[in-house]
């Protein structure tokens, strides 16, 4: 793997990653200050984080933190009382979202433990007159092809990736219509080669967000199982809220419960998924790793031998690509092959652009790029990639 891209940091002011420490974080702390009616403590808590994660130093986790060890080895032990703008970005948002969670109490005895701090906003999106189109739209699939409707729905999760709660915060024009291609890579012909119909593999899937993303998501798991392209699915899930939006495992049974409610071909797809998650075919990961600040080439060893056992891993979102590929300023013609080496066994991306991140392109997509949007192109959400290394 290539070893030279500068680390991404958040400590350059007018940088994406700065903006997302100093704009961001704060908006994310007030959203969830307004969503429920916290008491004193909480508030109190909460106001403290505001001022810590704009103004002051990283703190540790309390003492009797159930997760400090593991903090501590994931580098909280070097990184406490650094500023959070010093520190990889990767790990300082991360961390964030821990913090979040101590501020709202979601891992100590008393009303708060277990509450979500993001599920009104996620429960909105999935209720929303927009998620009732989307699912409507399945309907008008029986007409096609397999191999179109097979199309149809990985680019459904693909694009789904865009319904990021916490990307939204700060997204200023992402309806833009692109000058270039929407899809700046597009390895889709590989990875129907790594899912042959009557395969009898198993597909990994790494989700993202939670709502109208894990939606199509769940539904090209199902439309896998039932095109035989696949004989088992794995979704690996976040153990808790995080990123805003990430889907958890209470997220993947709202999901579900709103496919089966649904009219028409999505309830078909929810009946299924149902019966593969009692039957076994389907099975949902929440793997400590996953609020990981890590990227995926550190994984632990449990994880690496289950995705060393799949047959290809997809990899879900922008978050997910900085630690697929590794949170740096690559040079946006960087094999993809090169920085995902490491991943064991097949791995494909589907993901939109939201950060600086991004590598496996062609010189003249960059030139393009570059020449009709400047940077924007790279964290506007207007484009997307579908990158596979076999
Ligand atoms: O939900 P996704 O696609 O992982 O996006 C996460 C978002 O958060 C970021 O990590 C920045 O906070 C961006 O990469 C992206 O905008």
């Amino acid at each position: 793997m290539p070893a030279t891209a500068p680390l991404l940091l958040g400590d350059e002011p007018g940088s994406f990653p700065h903006s997302v420490l100093a704009e961001r974080h704060p908006a994310i702390i007030r959203q969830v200050r307004g969503a429920f009616p916290y008491g004193p403590d909480r508030r109190r808590a909460l106001d403290a984080l505001l001022v810590s994660c704009t103004e002051g130093a990283i703190e540790p986790l309390p003492a009797d933190a159930h997760d400090r060890d593991r903090w501590g080895a994931w580098g909280l032990d070097t990184y406490a009382g650094r500023s959070w703008f010093d520190v990889p970005w990767l790990w300082s948002e991360s961390y964030f979202y821990r913090c979040l969670l101590e501020a709202v109490g979601h891992f100590a005895p008393g009303p708060w433990q277990g509450i979500d701090p993001f599920r009104p906003d996620k429960l909105a999106e999935l209720d929303s007159a927009r998620t009732d189109e989307e699912l409507a739209a399945l309907d008008g699939l029986a007409d096609l092809t397999a191999d179109e409707q097979d199309r149809a729905l990985l680019h459904g999760s693909l694009w789904g990736n865009r319904a990021d709660l916490g990307f939204r915060l700060s997204a200023e024009t992402s309806d833009t219509p692109a000058a270039v291609p929407a899809l700046v890579a597009d390895d889709s012909d590989t990875l129907w080669s790594l899912l042959p119909p009557s395969g009898a593999g198993t597909l990994y899937l790494i989700a993202d967000n939670a709502g109208r993303e894990l939606v199509p998501d769940l539904l090209l798991v199902s439309r896998l199982l039932a095109g035989s392209r696949v004989e088992r699915a794995v979704l690996h899930v976040k153990p808790h809220p995080y990123y805003v939006s990430d889907a958890t495992p209470a997220d993947v049974l709202d999901a579900l419960r709103r496919l089966t409610a649904a009219p028409g071909a999505a309830a078909t797809h929810g009946r299924r998924l149902w019966q593969a998650l009692t039957d076994g075919r389907l099975t949902v990961r929440a793997h400590p790793f996953s609020c990981g600040p890590l990227p995926y080439a550190e994984m632990p060893d449990d994880l690496r031998a289950e995705f060393a056992s799949a047959t290809v891993t997809i990899v879900k979102g922008d978050l997910n690509y900085r630690r697929l590929v590794g949170d740096r300023l690559w040079a946006p013609t960087t094999p993809f092959a090169d920085l995902t080496g490491h991943f064991p066994g097949p791995v494909a991306a589907l993901r939109t652009l939201k950060s600086d991140v991004i590598c496996g392109l062609d010189t003249r997509t960059v030139t393009a790029l570059d020449a009709a949007e400047g940077p924007r192109w790279r964290t506007g959400g207007t484009h997307a990639l579908i990158q596979v290394r076999a």
